[in-house]
């Protein structure tokens, strides 16, 4: 049994207005607003952050984004940076989702900027990693996932890394309702686990929540959490109603 508290957050991508927002933020807070033995994690979309920040206040459901760019501010159309964030109260990000790797051709070192500057201003990053389909039947998994870790977190130290969290999310698993069966999960999980020891010492390691992504929902849940080093989910589809987001949070809080 991990001492580790499970953590599920739900990336809602492209997803909700602002108005759809609250009310689904709405409807998680009546329903697990109050729950300790689980931490929840809501990201909407930037235009639905403020709104959300609202619905959730006073409620132990937490606010995170999708992304960031690593500079403070300056001339970068478009982009919102991690002061932004943190004055509408966001405590997590999102960065390095396969996404923004595969279609806005998010490089590990550029990641690793946003990392350092999400860390900087006292964000909590959740770093994406994982492996292609094509990458996974070439035999490169744990290759592919050890780059895209050792990339993403260089330069940071092990004080840092308890306000880090990785999210391992095979691509070929998200949103294609294929999910990773529990050992396939599960040994990618232990080898990231093995190269935090080797970064940060093997206590701090044991300390940090790994998340899994990739058509999790509430029929595949409990076993996927049953696992030793899966810590939690990172959640795309099933997030975005209540219901069955709410049964994710409440199988989480049950899991040991
Ligand atoms: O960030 C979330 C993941 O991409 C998983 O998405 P999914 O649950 O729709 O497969």
């Amino acid at each position: 049994m991990s001492s580790r508290k499970k953590l599920i957050a739900g990336n809602w991508k492209m997803n909700k207005t602002s108005a759809d927002g609250m009310a689904l933020a709405r409807e998680i807070v009546v329903e697990v607003g109050k729950l300790n033995d689980v931490e929840v994690v809501l990201c909407p979309p930037f235009t639905a952050l403020e709104a959300v920040a609202k619905e959730i206040d006073g409620s132990q459901v937490k606010l995170g984004a999708q992304n960031m760019h690593p500079e403070p501010n300056g001339a970068f159309t478009g982009e919102i940076s991690a002061p932004m964030l943190r004055a509408l109260f966001a405590t997590h990000v999102i960065l390095g989702h396969s996404e923004r790797r595969a279609y806005f051709a998010e490089t590990d070192a550029f990641i690793n900027e946003k990392v350092i500057a999400g860390l900087k201003h006292q964000l909590r990053p959740i770093l994406c990693v994982g492996e292609t389909l094509a990458e996974r039947e070439a035999g490169d998994t744990l290759k592919v996932v050890q780059t895209q870790l050792e990339g993403g977190l260089a330069g940071t130290n092990k004080d840092q890394a308890a306000s880090l969290v990785i999210a391992y999310e095979p691509v070929w698993a998200i949103g294609t309702g294929k999910v990773a069966t529990s050992e396939q999960a599960q040994e990618v999980h232990a080898f990231i686990r093995g190269l935090l020891a080797k970064l940060y010492t093997e206590p701090v390691a044991q300390r940090m929540r790994i998340l899994y992504g990739g058509s999790m929902k509430p029929a595949n849940a409990a076993e996927l959490l049953a696992q030793r080093d899966i810590d939690g989910g990172l959640i795309g589809g099933a997030s975005l109603e209540a219901r069955s987001f709410v049964e994710l949070i409440k199988i989480a809080a049950t899991a040991q």
